[in-house]
């Protein structure tokens, strides 16, 4: 007979509201975090590896989730880096011929604290109507002062600083030493999709600790940089900050993907902000104001950059735009080999619109290694 989880749980908004529902196994816990939700509607994996998630209770609205297992390879870190998560239906069994294990064995392998039967559709307008905030989750539910008492100690997203939490600790090569071009990649959270995206367009990539110093990246004497994508507040990233300064004074290429798009917004001194909820899905409208094409893409972020101070900036160009809320998408710099994009070109999960921004860059660097060359 299917299972079904009888054991009560909730969670607790920072503002007080209150969702009930049932521990994932029956397992007793409490997880804290900020609360954001995810659209998409497939793609669980790849949502609860992804570094970008450290420190978020993730509500999924598909009402599913489980369903189709765990597969060993569809991974974007070593561990689940979401902190809990919010689900409506819980499956206990599988089914998939690609799958390898089942979500709760991968969870409790893990040990993250999940809760299931949950409104997730009504919570979903809740937090959509009043904007991101902290949230816990437990099996505590009897003590609920307690609880509200711990989650007012958690710290607030804004201003926080993540990257540390997830960056490698030692610097690591991904690829064939003997491939066409060398990138130097700055690791603020990365997705192994994008190390999978450069690697397999030519590229032997060495991938630094998110302190790292220009003259540590530089001394590799890559054809190209790379900055990812990662969790928390970007303007508390003072090093990769100082460093993609001198890097954008070289004239190498260099792409960077959501926290690294912020990142290079901030070193060309655009400011920040966080949004009152960010774009979480795989669905999300993008003009490319270069070509004039309409792309599909997978998202997840929480902060944006500045529109007005990003117009008036005369070093920098705006060549994406979210179709919602117009809100920056894509920048690039005048004059430079100097692109980002606030959304997932390596799509995992997601769709492939955007894959082509992975082949410019590697048309900027077979221009810039050949200009080189010249020299
Ligand atoms: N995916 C990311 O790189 C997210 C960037 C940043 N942490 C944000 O929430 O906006």
């Amino acid at each position: 007979m299917k299972y079904q989880a009888k054991r009560r749980a909730l969670i607790l908004l920072a503002d007080g509201t209150i969702f009930h529902g049932k521990s994932v196994g029956d397992k007793e816990g409490t997880a804290f975090g900020e609360v954001c939700f995810n659209t998409g509607m497939t793609g669980y994996q790849e949502i609860f590896t992804d570094p970008s998630y450290f420190g978020q209770i993730m509500v999924t609205t598909n009402a599913h989730i489980g369903n189709y297992g765990v597969n060993k390879e569809e991974v974007e870190s070593d561990s689940i880096k979401i902190s809990g998560l919010v689900c409506r239906n819980f499956s206990y069994e599988y089914s998939r011929p690609l799958a390898d294990d089942s979500l709760q064995n991968f969870l409790n392998e893990n040990n993250l604290f999940a809760i299931s039967d949950v409104d997730t559709r009504a919570l979903v307008s809740y937090i959509r109507d009043n904007g991101a905030m902290n949230a816990v989750i437990s099996t505590d539910v009897d003590n609920i002062d307690a609880l509200k008492k711990q989650l007012s100690d958690v710290p607030s997203m804004e201003g926080l600083e993540l990257a540390s939490k997830v960056s490698t600790k030692e610097a690591y090569f991904v690829g064939d030493e003997n491939a066409t071009y060398k990138i130097a990649a700055l690791d603020i959270g990365i997705k192994k999709n994008i190390l999978r995206n450069l690697v397999k367009r030519g590229a032997y990539v060495k991938v630094f600790p998110y302190n790292s110093s220009f003259e540590d990246m530089s001394s590799w004497n890559a054809d190209a940089f790379f900055i990812s994508n990662g969790p928390g507040d970007p303007e508390p990233l003072v090093d990769a900050i100082a460093a993609v300064k001198k890097m954008i004074q070289t004239d190498k290429p260099l792409f960077g993907i959501c926290l690294g798009h912020q990142v290079l917004a901030l070193a060309n001194g655009v400011s920040t902000y966080k949004m009152h909820n960010g774009h979480r899905g795989i669905n999300h409208p993008i003009l490319n104001l270069l070509t004039g094409k309409g792309e599909i893409t997978s998202q997840n972020h929480g902060f944006a950059i500045n529109r007005e101070e990003t117009e008036a900036n005369d070093n920098l160009e705006i060549t994406h735009v979210h179709l919602n809320d117009k809100t920056v998408a894509g920048i690039r710099m005048k004059n430079k080999d100097v692109f980002s994009v606030q959304y997932h070109p390596e799509a995992s999960p997601g769709p492939h619109d955007a894959d082509y921004l992975f082949d410019d860059f590697f048309k900027l660097i077979e221009k810039s290694a050949k200009r080189n060359e010249i020299v």
